[in-house]
Protein backbone atom coordinates (compact mmCIF):
# COMPACT_ATOMS: atom_id res chain seq x y z
CA UNK A 1 0.00 0.00 0.00
CA UNK A 2 1.60 3.59 -0.70
CA UNK A 3 1.90 6.04 1.89
CA UNK A 4 -0.83 8.62 2.01
CA UNK A 5 -0.63 12.30 2.95
CA UNK A 6 0.65 13.06 6.62
CA UNK A 7 2.27 16.18 5.05
CA UNK A 8 1.81 18.38 8.50
CA UNK A 9 2.91 15.37 10.75
CA UNK A 10 6.17 14.70 8.65
CA UNK A 11 6.87 18.48 8.50
CA UNK A 12 6.24 18.64 12.70
CA UNK A 13 8.48 15.58 13.16
CA UNK A 14 11.65 16.53 10.77
CA UNK A 15 11.22 20.33 12.63
CA UNK A 16 11.60 18.62 15.58
CA UNK A 17 14.42 16.18 14.22
CA UNK A 18 16.59 19.53 12.47
CA UNK A 19 17.17 20.54 16.32
CA UNK A 20 19.24 19.49 19.00
CA UNK A 21 17.27 16.99 21.21
CA UNK A 22 15.89 18.67 24.42
CA UNK A 23 12.51 17.22 24.79
CA UNK A 24 11.43 13.22 24.95
CA UNK A 25 8.68 13.47 22.38
CA UNK A 26 5.35 11.32 22.66
CA UNK A 27 3.37 10.28 19.18
CA UNK A 28 0.06 8.76 20.63
CA UNK A 29 -3.14 8.94 18.56
CA UNK A 30 -6.21 6.21 18.28
CA UNK A 31 -5.67 3.02 17.97
CA UNK A 32 -4.99 1.93 14.06
CA UNK A 33 -4.85 6.05 13.05
CA UNK A 34 -1.21 5.33 11.46
CA UNK A 35 1.40 6.17 14.03
CA UNK A 36 3.47 3.39 13.00
CA UNK A 37 3.71 3.49 9.53
CA UNK A 38 4.18 7.38 9.75
CA UNK A 39 7.37 6.97 11.61
CA UNK A 40 8.56 4.09 9.44
CA UNK A 41 7.97 6.59 6.12
CA UNK A 42 9.83 9.37 7.94
CA UNK A 43 12.49 6.97 8.65
CA UNK A 44 12.66 5.32 5.14
CA UNK A 45 12.00 8.39 2.99
CA UNK A 46 12.09 11.38 4.71
CA UNK A 47 15.55 11.39 6.41
CA UNK A 48 18.57 12.04 5.69
CA UNK A 49 20.92 8.83 5.62
CA UNK A 50 24.11 10.33 5.73
CA UNK A 51 22.89 12.55 8.82
CA UNK A 52 20.75 10.45 11.16
CA UNK A 53 21.16 6.93 12.92
CA UNK A 54 17.83 5.45 13.69
CA UNK A 55 17.73 2.68 16.34
CA UNK A 56 13.81 1.50 15.84
CA UNK A 57 12.74 -0.89 19.02
CA UNK A 58 9.21 -2.34 18.65
CA UNK A 59 8.06 -3.86 21.87
CA UNK A 60 4.93 -5.06 20.62
CA UNK A 61 6.39 -8.10 18.67
CA UNK A 62 8.17 -9.17 22.16
CA UNK A 63 6.59 -10.44 25.28
CA UNK A 64 7.90 -8.46 28.23
CA UNK A 65 7.48 -10.06 31.48
CA UNK A 66 10.54 -9.48 33.23
CA UNK A 67 13.37 -7.08 33.36
CA UNK A 68 16.01 -9.32 31.93
CA UNK A 69 12.90 -9.63 28.22
CA UNK A 70 13.20 -5.61 28.10
CA UNK A 71 16.47 -5.04 28.09
CA UNK A 72 17.61 -8.02 25.65
CA UNK A 73 14.89 -5.79 23.24
CA UNK A 74 17.12 -2.57 23.53
CA UNK A 75 20.20 -4.37 22.09
CA UNK A 76 21.12 -6.20 19.16
CA UNK A 77 23.64 -8.83 20.51
CA UNK A 78 26.47 -9.42 18.73
CA UNK A 79 29.25 -12.41 18.66
CA UNK A 80 32.22 -10.27 19.23
CA UNK A 81 33.49 -10.35 22.13
CA UNK A 82 36.12 -7.12 22.44
CA UNK A 83 34.38 -3.77 23.01
CA UNK A 84 37.12 -1.55 21.51
CA UNK A 85 37.23 -3.54 18.13
CA UNK A 86 33.59 -3.93 17.71
CA UNK A 87 32.96 0.05 18.20
CA UNK A 88 35.72 0.92 15.69
CA UNK A 89 34.40 -1.84 13.68
CA UNK A 90 30.80 -0.56 13.87
CA UNK A 91 31.81 3.43 13.90
CA UNK A 92 33.58 3.34 10.61
CA UNK A 93 30.83 2.12 8.68
CA UNK A 94 27.54 3.06 10.74
CA UNK A 95 24.44 1.65 9.68
CA UNK A 96 21.45 4.17 8.83
CA UNK A 97 18.78 1.86 10.24
CA UNK A 98 18.84 -0.49 13.35
CA UNK A 99 16.78 -2.56 15.62
CA UNK A 100 18.43 -1.88 18.84
CA UNK A 101 21.66 -0.74 20.30
CA UNK A 102 24.42 -3.51 19.47
CA UNK A 103 26.27 -4.69 21.82
CA UNK A 104 28.88 -7.75 22.40
CA UNK A 105 27.17 -10.76 23.90
CA UNK A 106 29.40 -11.20 26.83
CA UNK A 107 29.27 -7.61 27.75
CA UNK A 108 25.15 -7.42 28.23
CA UNK A 109 25.39 -10.99 29.73
CA UNK A 110 27.65 -9.17 32.66
CA UNK A 111 25.34 -6.56 32.78
CA UNK A 112 22.35 -9.19 32.97
CA UNK A 113 23.95 -10.31 36.70
CA UNK A 114 22.70 -7.83 38.33
CA UNK A 115 19.73 -5.40 38.15
CA UNK A 116 20.60 -2.56 37.87
CA UNK A 117 20.39 -0.02 34.87
CA UNK A 118 23.09 2.22 36.04
CA UNK A 119 25.65 -0.23 33.71
CA UNK A 120 23.51 -0.34 30.88
CA UNK A 121 22.28 2.75 30.56
CA UNK A 122 26.27 4.31 30.45
CA UNK A 123 27.14 1.86 27.97
CA UNK A 124 23.86 3.06 25.71
CA UNK A 125 25.03 6.87 26.73
CA UNK A 126 28.73 6.15 25.56
CA UNK A 127 27.75 4.54 22.60
CA UNK A 128 25.51 7.07 21.02
CA UNK A 129 28.43 9.88 22.17
CA UNK A 130 30.63 7.97 19.80
CA UNK A 131 27.81 8.33 17.07
CA UNK A 132 27.88 11.95 18.05
CA UNK A 133 31.29 12.49 17.48
CA UNK A 134 30.91 11.30 14.13
CA UNK A 135 28.90 13.95 13.23
CA UNK A 136 25.62 11.53 12.92
CA UNK A 137 22.70 12.34 14.84
CA UNK A 138 21.45 9.35 16.74
CA UNK A 139 16.87 8.73 16.98
CA UNK A 140 16.21 6.29 19.20
CA UNK A 141 11.82 4.97 18.68
CA UNK A 142 10.29 2.50 21.15
CA UNK A 143 6.85 1.85 19.75
CA UNK A 144 4.03 0.85 22.12
CA UNK A 145 6.08 1.92 24.93
CA UNK A 146 3.01 1.08 27.45
CA UNK A 147 4.00 -3.13 27.48
CA UNK A 148 6.73 -2.06 30.18
CA UNK A 149 4.24 0.74 31.95
CA UNK A 150 3.69 -1.86 34.51
CA UNK A 151 6.92 -3.52 35.49
CA UNK A 152 8.90 -3.44 38.43
CA UNK A 153 12.39 -3.96 39.38
CA UNK A 154 12.78 -2.04 42.31
CA UNK A 155 10.17 0.39 41.77
CA UNK A 156 8.77 0.66 38.45
CA UNK A 157 11.20 0.57 35.11
CA UNK A 158 9.66 3.18 33.24
CA UNK A 159 10.53 5.72 35.82
CA UNK A 160 14.06 4.92 35.24
CA UNK A 161 13.98 4.81 31.33
CA UNK A 162 12.54 8.39 31.36
CA UNK A 163 14.85 9.37 33.88
CA UNK A 164 17.42 8.06 31.55
CA UNK A 165 15.36 9.60 28.13
CA UNK A 166 15.44 13.10 30.19
CA UNK A 167 19.70 12.79 30.66
CA UNK A 168 19.85 11.90 26.96
CA UNK A 169 17.67 14.30 25.33
CA UNK A 170 17.46 17.77 28.14
CA UNK A 171 20.97 16.96 29.66
CA UNK A 172 22.93 15.77 27.23
CA UNK A 173 21.54 16.14 24.36
CA UNK A 174 22.93 13.04 22.45
CA UNK A 175 19.80 11.83 20.92
CA UNK A 176 16.34 12.12 19.77
CA UNK A 177 13.41 10.05 21.69
CA UNK A 178 10.28 8.92 19.97
CA UNK A 179 8.18 6.97 22.05
CA UNK A 180 4.33 5.69 20.29
CA UNK A 181 1.54 4.46 21.78
CA UNK A 182 -1.64 4.04 21.44
CA UNK A 183 -2.71 3.84 25.13
CA UNK A 184 -3.98 7.20 25.75
CA UNK A 185 -4.56 6.26 29.75
CA UNK A 186 -0.90 5.95 29.68
CA UNK A 187 -0.50 8.84 27.84
CA UNK A 188 -2.45 10.53 30.31
CA UNK A 189 -0.59 9.49 33.06
CA UNK A 190 2.75 10.55 31.62
CA UNK A 191 1.13 13.84 30.76
CA UNK A 192 0.45 14.65 34.71
CA UNK A 193 3.33 12.90 35.41
CA UNK A 194 5.42 15.85 37.36
CA UNK A 195 9.00 14.75 36.77
CA UNK A 196 8.34 14.99 33.53
CA UNK A 197 6.83 18.07 33.57
CA UNK A 198 8.57 20.34 30.56
CA UNK A 199 10.63 17.31 29.41
CA UNK A 200 8.12 16.42 26.80
CA UNK A 201 6.04 17.31 23.92
CA UNK A 202 3.43 15.45 22.69
CA UNK A 203 2.78 14.79 18.83
CA UNK A 204 -0.68 13.93 17.85
CA UNK A 205 -1.60 11.91 14.85
CA UNK A 206 -5.42 11.36 14.74
CA UNK A 207 -7.63 9.85 12.28
CA UNK A 208 -7.34 11.38 9.05
CA UNK A 209 -10.61 14.85 8.63
CA UNK A 210 -12.89 14.70 6.00
CA UNK A 211 -10.97 16.16 2.97
CA UNK A 212 -8.40 14.17 3.49
CA UNK A 213 -10.39 10.89 4.07
CA UNK A 214 -12.59 11.84 0.88
CA UNK A 215 -8.63 11.93 -1.27
CA UNK A 216 -7.86 8.74 0.68
CA UNK A 217 -10.67 7.38 -1.04
CA UNK A 218 -9.91 8.30 -4.80
CA UNK A 219 -6.69 7.36 -4.08
CA UNK A 220 -7.50 3.70 -2.76
CA UNK A 221 -10.52 3.54 -5.63
CA UNK A 222 -8.01 4.63 -8.78
CA UNK A 223 -5.26 2.51 -7.19
CA UNK A 224 -7.57 -0.67 -6.24
CA UNK A 225 -10.51 -0.75 -8.19
CA UNK A 226 -8.64 1.41 -10.92
CA UNK A 227 -12.21 3.52 -10.73
CA UNK A 228 -13.81 6.86 -9.84
CA UNK A 229 -16.11 6.49 -6.72
CA UNK A 230 -19.33 9.00 -6.64
CA UNK A 231 -19.56 11.79 -4.42
CA UNK A 232 -22.55 10.31 -2.62
CA UNK A 233 -20.28 6.99 -2.07
CA UNK A 234 -17.86 8.79 -0.41
CA UNK A 235 -19.78 10.83 1.62
CA UNK A 236 -21.80 7.73 2.68
CA UNK A 237 -18.90 5.97 3.47
CA UNK A 238 -17.36 8.61 5.67
CA UNK A 239 -20.97 8.69 7.38
CA UNK A 240 -20.16 5.24 8.38
CA UNK A 241 -16.63 5.12 8.62
CA UNK A 242 -15.34 8.50 9.18
CA UNK A 243 -11.17 8.57 8.77
CA UNK A 244 -10.33 5.74 10.04
CA UNK A 245 -7.36 4.55 7.89
CA UNK A 246 -7.86 1.09 8.10
CA UNK A 247 -11.67 0.92 7.89
CA UNK A 248 -11.52 3.24 4.57
CA UNK A 249 -8.96 0.43 3.24
CA UNK A 250 -11.43 -2.33 4.05
CA UNK A 251 -14.45 -1.04 2.81
CA UNK A 252 -12.42 0.00 -0.54
CA UNK A 253 -11.04 -3.66 -1.31
CA UNK A 254 -14.32 -5.30 -0.19
CA UNK A 255 -16.12 -3.24 -2.53
CA UNK A 256 -14.49 -5.50 -5.72
CA UNK A 257 -16.75 -8.13 -4.38
CA UNK A 258 -19.68 -6.62 -2.58
CA UNK A 259 -22.15 -4.08 -2.34
CA UNK A 260 -21.79 -0.64 -0.57
CA UNK A 261 -24.65 -0.57 1.26
CA UNK A 262 -23.98 -4.06 2.14
CA UNK A 263 -20.39 -3.85 3.30
CA UNK A 264 -20.85 -0.77 5.32
CA UNK A 265 -24.08 -2.64 7.29
CA UNK A 266 -22.51 -5.61 8.00
CA UNK A 267 -19.69 -3.44 9.41
CA UNK A 268 -21.47 -1.45 11.49
CA UNK A 269 -23.87 -4.71 12.94
CA UNK A 270 -20.60 -6.35 13.62
CA UNK A 271 -18.93 -3.56 15.43
CA UNK A 272 -22.36 -3.01 17.24
CA UNK A 273 -22.86 -6.55 18.42
CA UNK A 274 -19.35 -6.79 20.20
CA UNK A 275 -20.29 -3.00 22.28
CA UNK A 276 -23.68 -5.16 22.76
CA UNK A 277 -22.28 -8.53 23.99
CA UNK A 278 -19.84 -6.51 26.32
CA UNK A 279 -22.19 -4.62 27.51
CA UNK A 280 -24.58 -7.53 28.56
CA UNK A 281 -21.34 -9.03 30.16
CA UNK A 282 -21.28 -5.98 32.52
CA UNK A 283 -25.08 -5.89 32.99
CA UNK A 284 -24.47 -9.69 33.97
CA UNK A 285 -22.07 -8.72 36.30
CA UNK A 286 -22.73 -5.22 38.36
CA UNK A 287 -25.78 -3.44 36.92
CA UNK A 288 -25.17 -0.72 38.49
CA UNK A 289 -22.09 0.04 36.67
CA UNK A 290 -23.67 -1.14 33.83
CA UNK A 291 -25.96 1.68 33.99
CA UNK A 292 -22.81 3.76 34.75
CA UNK A 293 -21.57 3.25 31.60
CA UNK A 294 -24.44 3.70 29.54
CA UNK A 295 -24.87 6.93 31.00
CA UNK A 296 -21.82 7.97 30.12
CA UNK A 297 -22.45 6.55 26.54
CA UNK A 298 -25.70 8.68 26.28
CA UNK A 299 -23.20 11.41 26.27
CA UNK A 300 -21.67 10.53 22.66
CA UNK A 301 -25.53 10.51 21.61
CA UNK A 302 -25.48 13.82 20.02
CA UNK A 303 -21.74 14.98 20.19
CA UNK A 304 -18.82 13.21 18.84
CA UNK A 305 -16.01 14.58 21.18
CA UNK A 306 -17.09 15.16 25.18
CA UNK A 307 -15.07 17.16 27.90
CA UNK A 308 -13.06 14.47 29.90
CA UNK A 309 -14.88 15.50 33.39
CA UNK A 310 -18.46 14.81 32.41
CA UNK A 311 -17.70 11.05 32.91
CA UNK A 312 -16.24 9.60 36.00
CA UNK A 313 -12.75 8.32 36.31
CA UNK A 314 -13.31 4.93 36.69
CA UNK A 315 -15.75 4.68 33.97
CA UNK A 316 -13.31 6.21 31.47
CA UNK A 317 -10.71 3.90 32.38
CA UNK A 318 -12.96 0.81 31.45
CA UNK A 319 -13.74 2.50 28.30
CA UNK A 320 -10.72 3.44 27.29
CA UNK A 321 -8.94 0.09 28.21
CA UNK A 322 -12.02 -1.69 26.04
CA UNK A 323 -10.66 0.33 23.28
CA UNK A 324 -14.34 2.43 23.03
CA UNK A 325 -13.16 5.61 24.37
CA UNK A 326 -9.87 7.76 23.27
CA UNK A 327 -8.83 9.52 25.84
CA UNK A 328 -6.63 13.01 24.48
CA UNK A 329 -5.18 14.59 27.47
CA UNK A 330 -3.95 17.47 25.91
CA UNK A 331 -7.27 18.71 25.05
CA UNK A 332 -8.78 16.76 27.77
CA UNK A 333 -11.59 15.55 25.75
CA UNK A 334 -12.96 12.33 25.29
CA UNK A 335 -14.09 10.94 21.90
CA UNK A 336 -15.32 7.20 20.46
CA UNK A 337 -11.81 5.36 19.29
CA UNK A 338 -13.49 5.69 15.52
CA UNK A 339 -16.32 6.68 13.49
CA UNK A 340 -17.54 3.16 13.48
CA UNK A 341 -18.01 2.75 17.51
CA UNK A 342 -19.41 6.08 17.22
CA UNK A 343 -21.82 5.17 15.18
CA UNK A 344 -22.75 1.85 17.05
CA UNK A 345 -23.21 3.46 20.11
CA UNK A 346 -25.84 5.62 18.45
CA UNK A 347 -27.44 2.45 17.02
CA UNK A 348 -27.49 0.99 20.34
CA UNK A 349 -28.66 3.88 22.50
CA UNK A 350 -31.87 4.51 20.00
N1 LIG B 1 -0.59 7.35 5.68
C1 LIG B 1 -1.01 6.14 5.32
N2 LIG B 1 -1.16 5.82 4.01
C2 LIG B 1 -1.62 4.59 3.66
N3 LIG B 1 -1.93 3.60 4.52
C3 LIG B 1 -1.76 3.86 5.84
C4 LIG B 1 -1.30 5.13 6.30
N4 LIG B 1 -1.25 5.10 7.65
C5 LIG B 1 -1.66 3.88 8.02
N5 LIG B 1 -1.96 3.13 6.95
C6 LIG B 1 -2.48 1.75 6.97
O1 LIG B 1 -3.22 1.58 8.19
C7 LIG B 1 -2.76 0.43 8.91
C8 LIG B 1 -2.70 0.76 10.40
O2 LIG B 1 -1.67 1.70 10.63
P1 LIG B 1 -0.62 1.56 11.83
O3 LIG B 1 -0.38 0.14 12.18
O4 LIG B 1 0.55 2.40 11.46
O5 LIG B 1 -1.45 2.25 12.97
P2 LIG B 1 -1.01 2.50 14.48
O6 LIG B 1 -1.61 3.78 14.87
O7 LIG B 1 0.46 2.36 14.63
O8 LIG B 1 -1.75 1.28 15.17
P3 LIG B 1 -1.80 0.85 16.74
O9 LIG B 1 -3.01 1.50 17.32
O10 LIG B 1 -1.95 -0.64 16.69
O11 LIG B 1 -0.53 1.31 17.38
C9 LIG B 1 -1.40 0.08 8.32
O12 LIG B 1 -1.28 -1.31 8.20
C10 LIG B 1 -1.37 0.71 6.96
O13 LIG B 1 -1.72 -0.22 5.98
Amino acid sequence: MKFFDRDKEIKEILSILELEPNRINFIYGPINCGKTTLIKHIVENELNKDEYVVFYINLREHFISRYDDFIKVLFDIKEESKLKTFLSAFLKDIPNNLYGIPIPKNILNEYLKGEDTKDIFAYISNFLEEINKKKKKPVLIIDELQKIGDLKINGYLIYELFNFFVDLTKEKHLCHVLCLSSDSLFIEKIYNEAMLEGRCRYILVDDFDKETALKFMDFLAEDILGRKLSNEDKELIYSYVGGKIVDIILVIEELRIKELKTILEELLTEKTNKIMYLLYDIKEEDENFYNKIMNALKLFKNSYEVAYGQISKRIVEFLVKKNILFLNPQKGTLKPQSYLIWNAIKRLLK
